[in-house]
């Protein structure tokens, strides 16, 4: 367990967090700027806050008096361009983290690191012969053979383009579920913390919130900033397949859900996205309408944006879903805060990139 409590100030930008950081992986999120490599660099121990104390595990890393350097805190870091050796094999740079380890402490077996990132064939090549999505799977494995008891990724898939994205996930979520090592993880994309974050910090110039659920965490930036694709994170779990009609049910707070037909095994937990502009909102029940999910509530908040749009929070069962109308519809409707509303939406409008599973059980 990481508990922090610091101040710094780097010229005119000052950051100030006090968080304490469990298992699984914890979404550092925030926009450019907002301090949350100033953040990593400090557990790291590259940059040393101006005032405040950091414990790991209950090690004291930092305060007034201790200072543990880098090389002993056992972290692995990986950057977000690989920063591999190049004149290095693929084995050597997996070789190298180990290296840094007395023998007695080395955990883990390159062959199964290998194995587990899909490198085992790219053993004996130089990163100049590896594509972009290899030298960051060499980059995680090198950080994982320095047996880390903690690990650090700055933005590790901001450099690949989309395609590669999706084809190291997967390794990411492994090393989450496997390795038991706690992760703090830095992005700007919503799809990628909606998908692998156990936990979500958030961070506003300079200022780190507490550690979050990430459903509710990404809603409330994700609705604060006025960003798209806007939306909606439900968590539920997988209950029946209904192969006839292609869907697949799900169990969530809020309500049933209809999804797409997913292959994954009953009791699996997801998270699903419901984009803000797939919803339609009623205040009646309404028949013969083909859209299959339909959830109630009390509307709680009304808020005018910019334009036609206004935007919605609906009390669902203890959950807030956003939604959206134009301010035709808001008057047409007679919406006011404390009005029952339906919100209703086709299951067919849910990617099947929206569908998220769930880190741990
Ligand atoms: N060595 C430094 N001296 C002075 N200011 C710095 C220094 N390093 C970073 N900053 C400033 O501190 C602020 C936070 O930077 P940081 O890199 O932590 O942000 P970030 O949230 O990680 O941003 P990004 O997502 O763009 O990487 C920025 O305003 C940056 O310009």
């Amino acid at each position: 367990m990481l508990d922090l409590a610091i101040h710094h100030r780097q010229g005119d930008f000052s950051l100030q967090a006090d968080l304490t950081v469990g298992e699984g992986l914890t979404a550092l999120f925030g926009p450019s700027g907002s301090g949350k490599t100033t953040l990593i660099n400090i557990v790291a121990g590259l940059v040393r806050p101006t005032q405040g104390r950091l414990h790991f595990n209950g090690t004291t890393w930092g305060d007034g008096t201790t200072f543990v350097p880098p090389h002993r805190r056992r972290i692995g870091y990986v950057f977000q361009e690989g920063r591999l050796f190049p004149h290095q094999t693929v084995l050597q740079n997996l070789r190298y983290g180990e290296r840094l380890l007395p023998r007695a402490e080395r955990r883990e077996d390159l062959d199964r690191i290998a194995s587990l990132l899909g490198i085992t064939d790219l053993l004996a090549r130089r990163p100049v012969h590896l594509s972009g999505g290899e030298k960051q799977r060499v980059a995680l494995g090198r950080a994982l053979m320095t047996s880390p008891k903690l690990l650090l990724m700055d933005e590790p898939l901001s450099a690949l383009d989309g395609a590669l994205k999706a084809q190291i996930l997967p390794y990411i979520e492994r090393i989450r579920d496997d390795f038991g090592v706690p992760i703090l993880y830095v992005s700007h994309s919503v799809e990628e913390v909606a998908r692998l974050a156990t936990a979500v910090v958030t961070f506003d110039r300079g200022r780190a919130s507490a550690v979050g659920r990430p459903d509710e965490a990404l809603a409330t930036v994700l609705h604060a900033s006025g960003g798209l694709p806007a939306g909606n994170f439900i968590e539920a779990a997988i209950v029946a397949h209904h192969p006839e009609d292609g869907l697949t049910e799900a169990r969530s707070a809020v309500g049933p859900l209809l999804l797409r037909r997913t292959s994954l095994a009953l009791g699996t937990r997801v998270r699903v996205f419901v984009p803000v502009s797939d919803i339609v909102v009623a205040t009646e029940q309404v028949e013969g309408l083909s859209a299959l999910n339909r959830l109630s509530g009390d509307l709680v908040a009304i808020e005018e944006r910019a334009g036609a749009a206004v935007t919605l929070t609906v009390d669902c069962h203890g959950q807030m879903i956003v939604a959206e109308v134009t301010r035709r519809s808001l008057r047409q409707l007679a919406l006011a805060p404390g009005k029952p509303v339906h919100l209703l939406f086709k299951t067919v409008s849910i990617a099947s990139d929206a569908l998220y599973r769930e880190a741990r059980d």
